[in-house]
Protein backbone atom coordinates (compact mmCIF):
# COMPACT_ATOMS: atom_id res chain seq x y z
CA UNK A 1 0.00 0.00 0.00
CA UNK A 2 1.40 3.59 -0.93
CA UNK A 3 2.12 5.93 1.76
CA UNK A 4 -0.48 8.01 3.06
CA UNK A 5 0.58 11.50 3.95
CA UNK A 6 -1.62 13.41 6.23
CA UNK A 7 -0.69 17.56 6.56
CA UNK A 8 2.94 17.35 7.60
CA UNK A 9 5.40 20.26 9.61
CA UNK A 10 5.79 23.15 7.86
CA UNK A 11 3.92 25.48 10.36
CA UNK A 12 1.55 27.75 9.64
CA UNK A 13 2.79 31.37 8.33
CA UNK A 14 -0.64 32.95 8.98
CA UNK A 15 -0.47 36.49 7.86
CA UNK A 16 -3.50 38.96 9.03
CA UNK A 17 -3.33 39.52 5.15
CA UNK A 18 -3.71 36.59 4.06
CA UNK A 19 -6.35 35.89 5.81
CA UNK A 20 -8.28 39.21 4.96
CA UNK A 21 -7.29 38.03 1.42
CA UNK A 22 -8.77 34.31 1.81
CA UNK A 23 -12.07 35.81 3.59
CA UNK A 24 -12.58 38.32 0.50
CA UNK A 25 -11.89 35.53 -1.96
CA UNK A 26 -14.76 33.69 -0.54
CA UNK A 27 -16.97 36.26 -0.16
CA UNK A 28 -16.54 36.76 -4.09
CA UNK A 29 -17.21 33.57 -5.40
CA UNK A 30 -20.23 33.04 -3.41
CA UNK A 31 -22.30 35.48 -5.64
CA UNK A 32 -21.45 33.10 -8.09
CA UNK A 33 -23.42 29.79 -8.96
CA UNK A 34 -21.37 26.48 -8.55
CA UNK A 35 -21.99 25.53 -12.06
CA UNK A 36 -20.59 28.23 -13.66
CA UNK A 37 -17.23 26.27 -14.69
CA UNK A 38 -13.76 27.66 -14.71
CA UNK A 39 -13.08 30.42 -11.75
CA UNK A 40 -10.68 32.98 -13.36
CA UNK A 41 -7.57 34.46 -11.33
CA UNK A 42 -8.69 38.13 -9.96
CA UNK A 43 -11.80 37.65 -10.35
CA UNK A 44 -12.33 38.02 -6.45
CA UNK A 45 -13.55 41.57 -5.79
CA UNK A 46 -17.24 41.28 -4.19
CA UNK A 47 -18.08 43.01 -1.05
CA UNK A 48 -21.14 40.81 0.53
CA UNK A 49 -19.23 37.83 3.25
CA UNK A 50 -21.15 34.87 3.79
CA UNK A 51 -20.02 31.84 5.54
CA UNK A 52 -19.46 28.63 3.19
CA UNK A 53 -18.95 25.03 4.74
CA UNK A 54 -15.57 25.32 4.10
CA UNK A 55 -15.01 28.75 5.86
CA UNK A 56 -13.38 26.75 8.83
CA UNK A 57 -10.46 25.09 7.40
CA UNK A 58 -9.97 27.46 4.45
CA UNK A 59 -9.64 30.58 7.20
CA UNK A 60 -6.59 27.70 8.63
CA UNK A 61 -4.81 28.21 5.01
CA UNK A 62 -2.31 30.80 4.83
CA UNK A 63 -0.55 32.37 2.17
CA UNK A 64 2.98 32.17 3.10
CA UNK A 65 4.97 35.49 3.09
CA UNK A 66 8.00 33.35 1.74
CA UNK A 67 6.08 31.81 -0.44
CA UNK A 68 8.24 31.87 -3.59
CA UNK A 69 7.12 33.39 -7.27
CA UNK A 70 9.19 32.11 -9.90
CA UNK A 71 8.60 30.65 -13.38
CA UNK A 72 5.32 27.98 -13.57
CA UNK A 73 6.46 25.07 -11.47
CA UNK A 74 3.59 23.19 -13.40
CA UNK A 75 -0.32 23.38 -14.32
CA UNK A 76 -2.82 22.14 -11.61
CA UNK A 77 -6.20 21.78 -11.84
CA UNK A 78 -8.27 22.30 -8.56
CA UNK A 79 -11.49 20.64 -8.15
CA UNK A 80 -13.99 21.73 -5.63
CA UNK A 81 -17.61 22.90 -6.07
CA UNK A 82 -16.98 25.77 -3.81
CA UNK A 83 -16.42 28.40 -6.33
CA UNK A 84 -14.40 30.16 -3.22
CA UNK A 85 -12.18 27.39 -2.52
CA UNK A 86 -11.23 27.58 -6.11
CA UNK A 87 -10.54 31.53 -6.38
CA UNK A 88 -8.42 30.62 -3.20
CA UNK A 89 -6.54 27.93 -4.18
CA UNK A 90 -5.75 29.41 -8.03
CA UNK A 91 -4.53 33.05 -6.31
CA UNK A 92 -2.45 30.77 -2.96
CA UNK A 93 -1.09 28.11 -5.30
CA UNK A 94 -0.01 31.35 -7.95
CA UNK A 95 2.52 32.63 -5.28
CA UNK A 96 3.95 29.36 -5.49
CA UNK A 97 4.94 29.51 -9.15
CA UNK A 98 1.59 27.27 -9.73
CA UNK A 99 -0.23 28.11 -12.78
CA UNK A 100 -4.00 26.65 -11.35
CA UNK A 101 -7.06 26.41 -13.37
CA UNK A 102 -10.07 25.62 -11.01
CA UNK A 103 -13.46 23.37 -12.15
CA UNK A 104 -16.59 23.55 -10.06
CA UNK A 105 -18.03 19.86 -11.49
CA UNK A 106 -16.18 17.09 -11.74
CA UNK A 107 -18.02 16.54 -15.31
CA UNK A 108 -16.20 19.50 -16.41
CA UNK A 109 -12.97 18.10 -15.15
CA UNK A 110 -12.87 15.07 -16.72
CA UNK A 111 -13.19 16.72 -19.91
CA UNK A 112 -10.09 18.77 -18.88
CA UNK A 113 -7.68 16.15 -18.23
CA UNK A 114 -7.78 14.93 -21.79
CA UNK A 115 -5.51 18.02 -22.66
CA UNK A 116 -2.03 16.92 -22.16
CA UNK A 117 -0.48 20.11 -20.38
CA UNK A 118 -1.78 19.50 -17.29
CA UNK A 119 0.65 18.27 -14.08
CA UNK A 120 -1.03 17.65 -11.74
CA UNK A 121 -4.89 17.64 -10.04
CA UNK A 122 -6.02 18.64 -6.61
CA UNK A 123 -9.69 17.83 -5.61
CA UNK A 124 -12.06 18.18 -2.72
CA UNK A 125 -13.44 14.23 -1.47
CA UNK A 126 -16.98 15.64 -0.21
CA UNK A 127 -18.87 16.85 -3.74
CA UNK A 128 -22.35 17.04 -4.58
CA UNK A 129 -21.67 15.10 -7.96
CA UNK A 130 -19.33 12.13 -8.36
CA UNK A 131 -17.42 13.24 -5.44
CA UNK A 132 -13.68 13.46 -4.91
CA UNK A 133 -13.83 8.92 -4.72
CA UNK A 134 -15.28 8.55 -8.01
CA UNK A 135 -13.36 11.66 -10.12
CA UNK A 136 -9.71 10.33 -8.64
CA UNK A 137 -10.57 6.97 -9.68
CA UNK A 138 -11.76 8.55 -13.26
CA UNK A 139 -8.97 10.17 -13.76
CA UNK A 140 -6.33 7.21 -13.19
CA UNK A 141 -8.10 5.14 -15.63
CA UNK A 142 -7.75 8.28 -18.05
CA UNK A 143 -4.39 9.67 -17.49
CA UNK A 144 -2.38 7.36 -15.48
CA UNK A 145 0.35 9.85 -16.00
CA UNK A 146 -1.51 12.59 -13.53
CA UNK A 147 -1.02 12.68 -10.22
CA UNK A 148 -4.22 13.34 -7.93
CA UNK A 149 -4.12 14.70 -4.36
CA UNK A 150 -7.38 14.54 -2.44
CA UNK A 151 -8.29 17.19 0.06
CA UNK A 152 -11.15 16.61 2.85
CA UNK A 153 -12.11 17.67 5.95
CA UNK A 154 -13.23 14.49 7.12
CA UNK A 155 -9.60 12.90 7.55
CA UNK A 156 -9.50 9.72 9.31
CA UNK A 157 -7.52 6.75 8.19
CA UNK A 158 -10.65 5.11 6.29
CA UNK A 159 -11.00 7.63 4.42
CA UNK A 160 -7.12 8.37 3.47
CA UNK A 161 -7.07 4.50 2.50
CA UNK A 162 -9.97 4.88 -0.09
CA UNK A 163 -8.62 7.96 -1.43
CA UNK A 164 -5.13 5.76 -1.55
CA UNK A 165 -7.12 2.60 -3.28
CA UNK A 166 -8.96 4.34 -5.87
CA UNK A 167 -5.28 5.67 -7.42
CA UNK A 168 -4.56 8.97 -5.45
CA UNK A 169 -0.97 10.20 -5.26
CA UNK A 170 -1.19 12.09 -1.66
CA UNK A 171 -3.99 12.49 0.75
CA UNK A 172 -4.12 15.94 2.77
CA UNK A 173 -6.67 16.65 4.89
CA UNK A 174 -8.00 19.66 6.14
CA UNK A 175 -7.30 22.36 7.29
CA UNK A 176 -4.14 22.18 5.12
CA UNK A 177 -1.55 24.82 5.10
CA UNK A 178 -0.77 25.92 1.69
CA UNK A 179 3.06 25.62 2.31
CA UNK A 180 1.87 22.29 2.74
CA UNK A 181 0.03 21.81 -0.43
CA UNK A 182 2.88 23.45 -2.57
CA UNK A 183 5.51 20.78 -0.93
CA UNK A 184 2.49 17.97 -1.74
CA UNK A 185 2.27 19.07 -5.30
CA UNK A 186 5.94 20.12 -6.05
CA UNK A 187 6.95 16.56 -5.22
CA UNK A 188 3.65 14.90 -7.15
CA UNK A 189 4.40 17.42 -10.36
CA UNK A 190 8.51 17.22 -10.75
CA UNK A 191 8.04 13.84 -12.56
CA UNK A 192 5.57 15.37 -14.77
CA UNK A 193 6.78 18.53 -15.43
CA UNK A 194 10.41 16.78 -16.06
CA UNK A 195 8.75 14.33 -18.53
CA UNK A 196 7.26 17.41 -20.56
CA UNK A 197 10.43 19.25 -20.36
CA UNK A 198 11.94 16.27 -22.00
CA UNK A 199 9.21 15.77 -24.67
CA UNK A 200 9.84 19.46 -25.39
CA UNK A 201 13.33 19.50 -25.69
CA UNK A 202 13.30 16.17 -27.59
CA UNK A 203 10.93 18.05 -30.19
CA UNK A 204 12.84 21.18 -30.47
CA UNK A 205 16.02 18.34 -31.16
CA UNK A 206 14.51 16.76 -33.63
CA UNK A 207 13.53 19.98 -35.18
CA UNK A 208 16.81 21.43 -35.36
CA UNK A 209 19.43 19.06 -34.67
CA UNK A 210 19.15 17.13 -37.82
CA UNK A 211 16.58 15.16 -40.21
CA UNK A 212 17.11 11.41 -41.09
CA UNK A 213 20.78 11.06 -42.14
CA UNK A 214 21.78 14.78 -43.31
CA UNK A 215 24.23 16.06 -40.75
CA UNK A 216 24.87 19.38 -39.85
CA UNK A 217 24.27 22.13 -37.48
CA UNK A 218 24.95 25.43 -38.51
CA UNK A 219 22.20 28.15 -38.13
CA UNK A 220 21.31 27.76 -42.23
CA UNK A 221 20.94 23.87 -41.48
CA UNK A 222 18.74 24.34 -38.88
CA UNK A 223 16.67 26.36 -40.46
CA UNK A 224 16.22 23.59 -43.38
CA UNK A 225 15.66 21.01 -40.86
CA UNK A 226 12.57 23.07 -39.29
CA UNK A 227 11.23 23.53 -42.53
CA UNK A 228 11.48 19.85 -43.55
CA UNK A 229 9.86 18.66 -39.90
CA UNK A 230 6.98 21.18 -40.72
CA UNK A 231 6.57 19.61 -44.50
CA UNK A 232 7.29 15.84 -44.35
CA UNK A 233 3.94 15.11 -43.56
CA UNK A 234 2.25 16.30 -45.91
CA UNK A 235 1.82 15.43 -49.70
CA UNK A 236 2.31 18.85 -51.43
CA UNK A 237 5.13 18.71 -54.17
CA UNK A 238 8.53 19.89 -52.60
CA UNK A 239 11.00 21.63 -54.93
CA UNK A 240 14.62 21.15 -53.77
CA UNK A 241 16.93 24.20 -55.12
CA UNK A 242 20.93 24.66 -54.48
CA UNK A 243 24.25 24.18 -56.01
CA UNK A 244 25.20 20.72 -57.35
CA UNK A 245 26.27 18.29 -53.97
CA UNK A 246 24.60 20.13 -50.97
CA UNK A 247 22.44 16.71 -50.52
CA UNK A 248 19.20 17.61 -52.24
CA UNK A 249 18.81 13.63 -52.84
CA UNK A 250 19.36 13.15 -49.47
CA UNK A 251 16.65 15.72 -48.59
CA UNK A 252 14.13 13.99 -50.65
CA UNK A 253 14.95 10.70 -49.65
CA UNK A 254 14.50 11.71 -45.60
CA UNK A 255 11.71 13.72 -46.90
CA UNK A 256 10.21 10.22 -48.25
CA UNK A 257 11.34 8.47 -45.01
CA UNK A 258 9.83 11.02 -42.71
CA UNK A 259 6.89 11.77 -44.70
CA UNK A 260 3.35 9.94 -44.46
CA UNK A 261 4.31 7.61 -47.17
CA UNK A 262 7.54 5.94 -45.63
CA UNK A 263 6.64 2.33 -46.67
CA UNK A 264 6.06 3.20 -50.61
CA UNK A 265 8.93 2.83 -52.96
CA UNK A 266 11.19 6.13 -53.34
CA UNK A 267 11.93 5.79 -57.25
CA UNK A 268 14.55 8.52 -58.09
CA UNK A 269 15.60 9.57 -62.28
CA UNK A 270 17.89 12.37 -63.32
CA UNK A 271 16.43 14.20 -66.13
CA UNK A 272 19.44 15.30 -67.06
CA UNK A 273 20.89 12.15 -68.01
CA UNK A 274 19.12 10.47 -70.65
CA UNK A 275 17.95 11.54 -74.48
CA UNK A 276 14.49 12.89 -74.01
CA UNK A 277 12.95 9.77 -75.95
CA UNK A 278 13.95 7.10 -73.41
CA UNK A 279 13.08 9.43 -70.90
CA UNK A 280 9.72 10.12 -71.47
CA UNK A 281 9.62 5.83 -71.66
CA UNK A 282 11.02 5.75 -68.41
CA UNK A 283 8.57 8.75 -67.04
CA UNK A 284 5.49 7.63 -68.51
CA UNK A 285 5.94 3.74 -69.47
CA UNK A 286 5.46 2.66 -72.98
CA UNK A 287 2.75 -0.04 -74.78
CA UNK A 288 4.17 -2.78 -76.53
CA UNK A 289 5.70 -2.22 -80.04
CA UNK A 290 5.65 1.52 -79.50
CA UNK A 291 8.82 1.65 -80.56
CA UNK A 292 11.27 -0.68 -82.57
CA UNK A 293 12.65 -2.22 -79.15
CA UNK A 294 9.26 -2.32 -77.59
CA UNK A 295 9.25 -6.09 -77.10
CA UNK A 296 6.42 -5.75 -74.19
CA UNK A 297 4.69 -3.20 -72.49
CA UNK A 298 6.38 -1.32 -69.16
CA UNK A 299 4.74 0.44 -66.85
CA UNK A 300 6.83 4.36 -66.10
CA UNK A 301 8.83 5.44 -63.06
CA UNK A 302 5.26 7.68 -61.84
CA UNK A 303 3.51 4.70 -61.89
CA UNK A 304 6.03 2.78 -60.34
CA UNK A 305 6.78 5.66 -57.67
CA UNK A 306 2.73 4.62 -56.23
CA UNK A 307 1.75 4.65 -52.75
CA UNK A 308 5.35 6.49 -52.44
CA UNK A 309 7.83 9.40 -54.01
CA UNK A 310 8.53 10.39 -57.36
CA UNK A 311 12.14 12.51 -57.43
CA UNK A 312 13.07 14.21 -60.04
CA UNK A 313 16.17 15.26 -59.92
CA UNK A 314 17.79 18.12 -62.73
CA UNK A 315 14.15 19.41 -63.30
CA UNK A 316 15.44 22.31 -65.08
CA UNK A 317 17.14 20.42 -67.88
CA UNK A 318 13.70 17.94 -69.03
CA UNK A 319 13.00 18.85 -72.71
CA UNK A 320 10.36 21.48 -72.91
CA UNK A 321 8.09 18.49 -74.79
CA UNK A 322 8.34 16.34 -71.73
CA UNK A 323 7.72 19.25 -69.38
CA UNK A 324 4.00 19.83 -71.13
CA UNK A 325 3.34 16.36 -70.25
CA UNK A 326 4.61 16.44 -67.12
CA UNK A 327 2.63 19.02 -66.01
CA UNK A 328 -0.25 17.36 -67.60
CA UNK A 329 0.10 14.52 -65.41
CA UNK A 330 0.76 15.99 -62.60
CA UNK A 331 -2.58 17.85 -63.36
CA UNK A 332 -4.56 15.29 -64.04
CA UNK A 333 -2.66 12.22 -61.76
CA UNK A 334 -3.21 9.95 -64.82
CA UNK A 335 -0.35 9.11 -67.02
CA UNK A 336 -0.92 7.57 -70.85
CA UNK A 337 2.15 5.37 -71.80
CA UNK A 338 4.13 6.09 -74.97
CA UNK A 339 2.46 4.23 -77.86
CA UNK A 340 -0.94 4.30 -75.95
CA UNK A 341 -3.96 5.34 -75.51
CA UNK A 342 -5.25 4.59 -72.42
CA UNK A 343 -4.56 6.83 -68.94
CA UNK A 344 -2.85 4.96 -65.79
CA UNK A 345 -3.55 6.51 -62.70
CA UNK A 346 -0.85 7.48 -60.64
CA UNK A 347 -0.71 8.61 -56.86
CA UNK A 348 2.52 9.54 -55.83
CA UNK A 349 4.48 12.41 -54.01
CA UNK A 350 6.15 14.60 -56.33
CA UNK A 351 9.75 15.70 -55.12
CA UNK A 352 12.19 18.09 -57.84
CA UNK A 353 15.47 19.07 -57.51
CA UNK A 354 17.79 21.34 -59.82
CA UNK A 355 20.77 23.61 -59.13
CA UNK A 356 19.67 25.82 -61.86
CA UNK A 357 17.71 29.19 -62.14
CA UNK A 358 14.11 27.96 -62.68
CA UNK A 359 13.05 31.67 -62.73
CA UNK A 360 16.10 32.36 -65.39
CA UNK A 361 15.01 29.68 -67.41
CA UNK A 362 11.76 30.71 -67.43
CA UNK A 363 12.69 34.29 -68.62
CA UNK A 364 14.64 32.64 -71.13
CA UNK A 365 11.61 30.77 -72.75
CA UNK A 366 13.18 27.25 -71.33
CA UNK A 367 11.41 26.45 -68.53
CA UNK A 368 7.65 26.28 -68.52
CA UNK A 369 6.32 29.01 -65.58
CA UNK A 370 2.80 26.63 -65.29
CA UNK A 371 5.12 23.37 -64.36
CA UNK A 372 7.10 25.69 -62.01
CA UNK A 373 4.22 26.84 -59.50
CA UNK A 374 3.10 23.03 -59.95
CA UNK A 375 6.29 21.55 -58.80
CA UNK A 376 7.17 24.33 -56.64
CA UNK A 377 4.38 24.28 -53.82
CA UNK A 378 7.14 24.39 -51.45
CA UNK A 379 10.37 25.44 -51.88
CA UNK A 380 13.31 24.25 -49.57
CA UNK A 381 16.89 25.97 -51.03
CA UNK A 382 19.94 24.12 -49.55
CA UNK A 383 22.69 26.41 -48.52
CA UNK A 384 25.64 25.93 -50.20
CA UNK A 385 28.77 24.39 -47.72
CA UNK A 386 30.81 27.45 -47.43
CA UNK A 387 27.92 29.22 -46.05
CA UNK A 388 27.74 26.62 -43.20
CA UNK A 389 30.58 27.51 -41.23
CA UNK A 390 31.55 24.68 -38.59
CA UNK A 391 29.41 22.21 -40.60
CA UNK A 392 32.47 21.58 -43.21
CA UNK A 393 34.59 19.90 -39.81
CA UNK A 394 31.51 17.96 -38.54
CA UNK A 395 30.72 16.61 -41.98
CA UNK A 396 34.71 15.96 -42.46
CA UNK A 397 34.87 14.15 -39.31
CA UNK A 398 32.01 12.18 -39.89
CA UNK A 399 33.16 11.15 -43.32
CA UNK A 400 36.74 10.84 -42.08
CA UNK A 401 35.27 7.92 -39.73
CA UNK A 402 33.22 6.14 -41.96
CA UNK A 403 35.75 5.57 -44.27
CA UNK A 404 38.47 4.63 -41.72
CA UNK A 405 36.44 2.13 -40.24
CA UNK A 406 35.43 0.87 -43.74
CA UNK A 407 39.30 1.32 -44.90
CA UNK A 408 40.50 -0.33 -41.50
CA UNK A 409 42.97 2.48 -41.30
CA UNK A 410 43.90 4.37 -38.22
CA UNK A 411 43.36 8.15 -39.05
CA UNK A 412 41.15 9.62 -36.45
CA UNK A 413 40.74 12.71 -37.45
CA UNK A 414 41.99 16.71 -38.80
CA UNK A 415 45.58 18.02 -37.85
CA UNK A 416 44.46 21.91 -37.14
CA UNK A 417 46.30 23.29 -39.98
CA UNK A 418 44.30 20.92 -42.41
CA UNK A 419 41.07 21.84 -40.51
CA UNK A 420 41.87 25.58 -41.09
CA UNK A 421 42.23 25.03 -45.22
CA UNK A 422 39.09 23.07 -45.22
CA UNK A 423 37.42 26.12 -43.19
CA UNK A 424 38.72 28.59 -45.68
CA UNK A 425 38.14 26.92 -48.95
CA UNK A 426 35.10 27.58 -50.91
CA UNK A 427 33.64 24.40 -52.04
CA UNK A 428 32.34 24.80 -55.28
CA UNK A 429 31.31 20.84 -55.19
CA UNK A 430 30.01 21.17 -52.14
CA UNK A 431 29.66 17.95 -49.92
CA UNK A 432 30.46 16.05 -52.37
CA UNK A 433 33.72 17.32 -53.20
CA UNK A 434 34.04 17.36 -49.26
CA UNK A 435 33.49 13.87 -49.18
CA UNK A 436 35.74 12.99 -52.30
CA UNK A 437 38.58 15.19 -50.57
CA UNK A 438 38.38 13.19 -47.19
CA UNK A 439 38.73 9.71 -48.91
CA UNK A 440 41.68 10.71 -50.90
CA UNK A 441 43.09 12.55 -47.52
CA UNK A 442 42.44 8.81 -45.45
CA UNK A 443 44.44 7.56 -48.32
CA UNK A 444 47.20 9.39 -48.24
CA UNK A 445 47.63 9.91 -44.63
CA UNK A 446 50.75 8.91 -42.62
CA UNK A 447 49.92 9.10 -39.18
CA UNK A 448 46.39 9.28 -37.30
CA UNK A 449 46.18 12.87 -38.33
CA UNK A 450 45.01 14.12 -41.87
CA UNK A 451 47.50 17.09 -42.73
CA UNK A 452 48.07 19.68 -45.11
CA UNK A 453 50.38 17.42 -47.64
CA UNK A 454 46.97 15.03 -47.70
CA UNK A 455 44.76 17.33 -49.02
CA UNK A 456 44.33 18.88 -53.08
CA UNK A 457 46.39 21.50 -53.91
CA UNK A 458 43.62 23.74 -54.54
CA UNK A 459 42.51 23.33 -51.05
CA UNK A 460 46.14 22.94 -49.05
CA UNK A 461 47.00 26.55 -51.22
CA UNK A 462 43.41 27.99 -50.11
CA UNK A 463 43.96 31.33 -47.64
CA UNK A 464 41.49 32.62 -45.07
CA UNK A 465 38.76 34.23 -47.09
CA UNK A 466 38.34 38.33 -47.44
CA UNK A 467 36.89 40.22 -44.37
CA UNK A 468 35.47 43.37 -44.90
CA UNK A 469 36.85 46.03 -42.45
CA UNK A 470 35.02 46.24 -39.56
CA UNK A 471 33.20 49.33 -38.27
CA UNK A 472 36.29 51.85 -37.77
CA UNK A 473 37.24 53.67 -34.57
CA UNK A 474 38.50 56.86 -36.08
CA UNK A 475 38.37 58.87 -39.20
CA UNK A 476 41.26 56.78 -40.56
CA UNK A 477 39.69 53.46 -40.83
CA UNK A 478 37.29 55.00 -43.04
CA UNK A 479 37.31 53.97 -46.18
CA UNK A 480 35.13 55.18 -49.63
CA UNK A 481 31.82 53.51 -50.29
CA UNK A 482 32.64 51.91 -53.44
CA UNK A 483 35.41 50.37 -52.00
CA UNK A 484 33.22 49.01 -49.58
CA UNK A 485 30.49 48.17 -52.24
CA UNK A 486 33.37 45.97 -54.20
CA UNK A 487 34.08 43.90 -51.64
CA UNK A 488 30.73 42.95 -50.52
CA UNK A 489 29.81 42.42 -54.13
CA UNK A 490 32.54 40.20 -54.40
CA UNK A 491 31.57 38.41 -50.86
CA UNK A 492 28.18 37.75 -51.79
CA UNK A 493 29.51 36.19 -55.36
CA UNK A 494 31.67 34.06 -53.27
CA UNK A 495 29.35 32.83 -51.06
CA UNK A 496 27.11 31.63 -54.06
CA UNK A 497 29.20 30.07 -56.26
CA UNK A 498 29.55 32.76 -58.65
CA UNK A 499 25.58 32.89 -59.80
CA UNK A 500 24.76 36.86 -60.30
CA UNK A 501 21.25 35.83 -60.60
CA UNK A 502 21.81 34.38 -56.88
CA UNK A 503 24.20 37.39 -55.75
CA UNK A 504 21.48 40.00 -57.31
CA UNK A 505 18.98 38.72 -55.20
CA UNK A 506 20.93 38.06 -51.90
CA UNK A 507 22.30 42.16 -52.94
CA UNK A 508 18.60 43.49 -53.15
CA UNK A 509 19.37 43.96 -56.46
CA UNK A 510 18.13 43.73 -60.06
CA UNK A 511 20.34 42.07 -62.47
CA UNK A 512 21.17 44.46 -64.77
CA UNK A 513 22.42 47.14 -61.70
CA UNK A 514 24.36 44.17 -60.67
CA UNK A 515 25.70 43.36 -63.92
CA UNK A 516 26.43 47.21 -64.46
CA UNK A 517 28.34 47.32 -61.05
CA UNK A 518 30.27 44.24 -61.89
CA UNK A 519 31.15 46.56 -65.12
CA UNK A 520 32.23 49.23 -63.21
CA UNK A 521 34.80 47.76 -60.30
CA UNK A 522 36.28 45.83 -63.12
CA UNK A 523 34.95 42.75 -61.88
CA UNK A 524 34.40 41.03 -65.42
CA UNK A 525 36.99 39.44 -67.43
CA UNK A 526 37.40 39.23 -71.46
CA UNK A 527 35.48 35.52 -70.95
CA UNK A 528 32.70 38.14 -69.59
CA UNK A 529 33.11 35.36 -66.39
CA UNK A 530 33.08 36.86 -62.96
CA UNK A 531 36.62 37.36 -61.28
CA UNK A 532 36.99 35.72 -58.01
CA UNK A 533 39.15 36.90 -54.76
CA UNK A 534 42.63 38.09 -56.57
N1 LIG B 1 24.20 17.35 -44.83
C1 LIG B 1 24.74 16.19 -45.25
N2 LIG B 1 25.08 15.25 -44.36
C2 LIG B 1 25.66 14.11 -44.77
N3 LIG B 1 25.92 13.81 -46.04
C3 LIG B 1 25.60 14.70 -46.98
C4 LIG B 1 24.98 15.94 -46.63
N4 LIG B 1 24.74 16.62 -47.76
C5 LIG B 1 25.17 15.86 -48.77
N5 LIG B 1 25.69 14.71 -48.31
C6 LIG B 1 26.31 13.65 -49.12
O1 LIG B 1 26.95 14.30 -50.22
C7 LIG B 1 26.75 13.60 -51.42
C8 LIG B 1 26.05 14.50 -52.42
O2 LIG B 1 24.71 14.71 -51.99
P1 LIG B 1 23.47 14.69 -52.99
O3 LIG B 1 23.69 13.72 -54.12
O4 LIG B 1 22.24 14.51 -52.18
O5 LIG B 1 23.59 16.17 -53.54
P2 LIG B 1 22.73 16.87 -54.68
O6 LIG B 1 22.48 18.25 -54.22
O7 LIG B 1 21.54 16.03 -55.01
O8 LIG B 1 23.74 16.90 -55.90
P3 LIG B 1 23.42 17.09 -57.47
O9 LIG B 1 22.79 18.44 -57.63
O10 LIG B 1 24.78 17.05 -58.10
O11 LIG B 1 22.55 15.97 -57.88
C9 LIG B 1 25.95 12.37 -51.07
O12 LIG B 1 26.84 11.29 -50.87
C10 LIG B 1 25.28 12.74 -49.78
O13 LIG B 1 25.03 11.61 -48.99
Amino acid sequence: MRETRVSTSTPAITSEASLVRASSLKSSSRARSASEGPVTQGSARAKNRRPSRSTVWRDALSLSAMAPNTASKGTILVVDDDPAMCEFLEQGLGTFGFSVEGLTSEAQALERIERADLDAVVTDLRMRGMGGHELCRAIVARRPDLPVLVLTAFGTYETAVDAIRVGAYDFLSKPVQLDTLAIALTRATDRSVLRREVQRLRRSLDETQGFGEILGESPSMRRVYRLLSRIAGSDSSVLLTGESGTGKELVARALHTNGSRPEGPFVAINCAAMPEPLLEAELFGHEKGAFTDAKTGRAGLLVLANGGTLFLDEIGDMPMGLQVKLLRAVQERTVRPVGGRREVPFDARIITATNRDLEGLIELGRFREDLYFRVNVIQVELPPLRARGQDVLLLAQAFLQKIAGRTGTEVTGIDPEAASKLLAYAWPGNVRELQNCIERAVALAHGELVTVQDLPDRIARTRPAHQLPAMPDDEAGIVPLEELERGYILRALELVGGSRARAAKLLGLDRTTLWRKLERYRLIDEKNETKTWS
